[in-house]
């Protein structure tokens, strides 16, 4: 074994940057490609432009030696598979240029791969397929092709991949992924090699899943794959990232490999700093003391202390964020509406990177032995609300005075919320933030739209109808907008998933309800028709998990609040006469914490809070809540805790293997019977069919008819299309069902 001649690594650095572009340029030029109206090349330059965008702003911002290979057209776990070759067959005939889309975002005939949550954050990848057969072929193109392109620009950079184990950890396919070890890290070799030899003197390897629970042999595949990835010969300096938590177990075998850094979280990771294992002491601790994942500026004494205490124990140490900047906005500086209290508390990417880059010069000037107190901060006392007592009457009795009230028929119809947005209707809030259109002219669109969508559904004969949420530009937004202790950003786009961002909240302060906020939209709809029309929040979990939370009071405190404010809105719809109910709570799977440990914990809290803003509710008038997005079955005993009337959840999409599960759901269930994601509309015969196979599994008189998720990202024609299908599929199987009970009772 050679030891590489490795040049010290930069004393102040971040493990990635946004990609999207300052003002969605990425986003623009996909969607033009994708329809057709540009040309690949020109998607090739937006993203061209946008990596010398990045390099050139951190740069300016101090930093030496930026990561690379950073940027992605979709997903950096799909340019990893494509890097090692794993692209499955069914894709392989698709035009050269297509192979790449055609996995993400399917073709005419082929559904795209499975695209699923980036651990606990709200960013979404593709996973991968890998079995037996698999055959892995490295291709250094994309990372060598990123470096060579910064060099030319005069920047020296570090690439950076997903490491093999976390590769094969998220990727689906085989009962235990890991046994393809060996041949990804000949892959990775290849990749390592072509790399060193285009210049490349360290790589970072992102290694998050160490911050799960691992077994015993998982380590000990981490173990073999850096002795393995160590011992070759020619190689960069390695550096393996990991975060989103403390990696436990994990630290002591990394140190006990050849790799010459080793990144910590030390944000939510803590944990690591009491028993640092005696091998960090020939390694370079990249210390992540800056959170990546959210928009608060860093304590800097705090900070300095940890990183003092650190450089006693580590060969050196280089300053860093927690985990990729990714997860957050650009700048600060874009936005021009916040008031300045707040901004003061805030840092976004580019604060981040200044705030590694003082902290770094900081350390640096602090005199060896020196380790600063840390200053102790006492958190300002919570207003929170004392949970009201939490239960309604039994199930039986609220489905019974429910049944009485609603008098629908078996398998009720209905859809999940909202109907597709149309471009005037997303021209005419553009208007309205301009100025250029008053509140009562909008407020005039949006009930004509709600009305259209009313008459629609009764046309289509849906049972339960809703008002087609036409006023809210997301539904966690729309909450934040007319609450207090939120405020909302200009341009603080994040990336999601592809081409789709979101612009999370700031929760900063305590959360208050100043006036109802949806109640004239549902009591409007239901003004127009005598069919019942169910009402619509966010739940108080997927509000927290989609907005960026103040961190000076537990988070669960700062849930209850949100869940008193849902806890009024749901008093006041009663009170306007809405019988039905629905409590979106599409993320409580995303918050669950990556540790079983810390998983119960969570759990009751979030059941709490639901339970809080909905327990109020009189026994006639129908709770339901929606989850989207597969692996509920994860936390399905905390579903059922919510206890609400009626659960709907996605379950076309992932072609109903969720089903078995829900055998003993003990309430009433809408497993989704269309997938929405789609563009393809429905047969009935197929909607039929999905339907059949619930009930095969569950009693009819708990089960609804519905689609996976909201149709705002369809369009009218599809929906329109879909819909009739649902209904058609339905009222067959209700009339068979009808039959029997009838002939049952002779
Ligand atoms: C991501 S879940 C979305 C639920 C919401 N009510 C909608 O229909 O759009
Ligand atoms: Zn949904």
């Amino acid at each position: 074994m050679t030891t590489p001649r490795i040049s010290p690594f930069p004393a102040a650095t971040v493990l990635g940057y946004p990609r999207i572009g300052r003002r969605r340029e990425l986003k623009r030029a996909l969607e033009a490609y994708w329809d057709g109206r540009a040309t690949a090349d020109e998607l090739r330059r937006t993203g061209r432009e946008l990596r010398r965008d990045a390099w050139t702003r951190l740069a300016e911002l101090g930093l030496d030696r930026p990561p690379s290979n950073t940027f992605s057209a979709y997903d950096h776990v799909l340019d990893t598979a494509v890097m090692l070759g794993a692209v499955p067959r069914r894709y392989r005939d698709a035009a050269p240029g297509e192979v790449y889309f055609a996995m993400a975002r399917g073709t005419g005939d082929v559904a795209p791969l499975r695209m699923t949550k980036w651990f606990d954050t709200n960013y979404h990848y593709i996973v991968p397929e890998i079995g037996p057969d698999t055959v892995f072929t490295a291709d250094p193109g994309k990372p060598v092709a990123e470096l060579r392109e910064a060099r030319d620009l005069g920047v020296a950079t570090r690439p950076v991949l997903v490491g093999p184990v976390t590769f094969l950890l998220l990727a689906e396919g085989m009962d235990v992924p890991l046994d393809r070890l060996d041949d990804v890290l000949g892959a990775y070799e290849t990749v390592l090699t072509a790399l060193a030899a285009e210049g490349a003197d360290w790589v970072q390897l992102d290694e998050p899943a160490l911050a799960a629970d691992r077994t015993e042999a998982e380590l000990d595949a981490v173990r073999h794959a850096y002795r393995r990835l160590g011992a070759l010969t020619g190689r960069p300096g390695l550096f393996v990232a990991t975060y989103f938590g403390g990696i436990g177990p994990a630290l002591p075998v990394l140190a006990g490999t050849p790799v010459e850094a080793i990144g910590l979280d030390l944000v939510r990771g803590d944990d690591h700093l009491g028993d640092l294992p005696e091998a960090l002491a020939g390694k370079t601790v990249v210390a992540g003391v800056v959170s990546g994942r959210d928009v608060w500026r860093t304590d800097a004494d705090t900070a300095l202390a940890t990183l003092a205490g650190l450089r006693e124990r580590a060969a050196q140490v280089s300053v860093s964020t927690s985990c990729s900047l990714l997860h957050v906005p650009y700048d600060l500086d874009a936005e021009t509406d916040l008031s300045p209290e707040l901004v003061r508390r805030l840092a976004f990417a580019d604060q981040k990177v200044a705030e590694v880059v003082d902290l770094a010069a900081r350390l640096a000037v602090l005199p060896s032995g020196a380790v600063p107190a840390v200053p102790r901060v006492t958190a300002p006392p919570a207003a929170t609300p004392a949970p009201a007592p939490a239960v309604r009457t039994p199930y039986e009795t609220r489905a019974a005075a429910q049944a009485r009230h609603l008098r629908l028929p078996p398998l009720p119809t209905t859809t999940i919320g909202s109907f597709p947005q149309t471009g005037e209707l997303r021209a005419a809030r553009a208007e309205l933030t301009a100025g250029r259109l008053d509140e009562a002219a909008y407020d005039e669109r949006v009930r004509a739209e709600i009305e259209q969508v009313v008459r629609l559904q009764e046309r289509l004969g849906l049972d339960v109808l809703v008002h087609g949420e036409p006023e809210r530009n997301d539904m966690v937004q729309y909450f934040a907008e007319h609450l207090d202790g939120f405020a909302v950003t200009r341009h603080g786009w994040v990336q999601s998933y592809g081409s789709r961002c979101t612009r999370p909240p700031i929760l900063h302060g305590d959360v208050r309800r100043p006036a109802p906020i949806t109640v004239r939209w549902a009591s409007y709809a239901d003004s127009l028709t005598p069919k019942p029309v169910k009402g619509m929040l966010t739940g108080p979990v997927t509000i927290v998990a989609w907005s960026f939370v103040r961190r000076d009071i537990p988070l669960r405190d700062v849930t209850m609040q949100v869940a008193e404010a849902v806890r009024e809105e749901v008093r006041d719809l009663e009170q306007a006469g809405i019988s039905i109910i629905q409590v979106d709570e599409p993320a409580l799977r995303e918050l669950l914490p990556l540790r079983t440990a810390d998983q119960r914990k969570y759990l009751t809290w979030a059941v709490e809070s639901y339970r809080h803003a909905t327990s109020s509710a009189a026994d006639h008038t129908q709770i339901h809540t929606h989850l989207c997005y597969s692996q509920a079955d994860q936390i399905l005993t905390a579903i059922e805790a919510l206890d609400a009337d009626v659960t709907t959840i996605e379950s076309a999409r992932s072609a109903g293997r969720i089903l078995p599960t829900l055998r003993t759901f003990p309430r009433a269930l809408g497993p989704g019977v269309y997938d929405i994601h789609s563009p393809r509309v429905p047969t009935s015969a197929e909607i039929e069919k999905s339907l059949r196979a619930i009930l095969d599994v569950l009693p009819a008189d708990r089960v609804w008819s519905n689609p996976d998720c909201g149709l705002k990202t369809r369009t009218y024609p599809q929906v329109e299309e879909a819909l009739t299908n649902l209904v058609t599929a339905t009222h067959h199987l209700r009339d068979a069902i009808e039959g029997e009970t009838s002939r049952s009772r002779g």
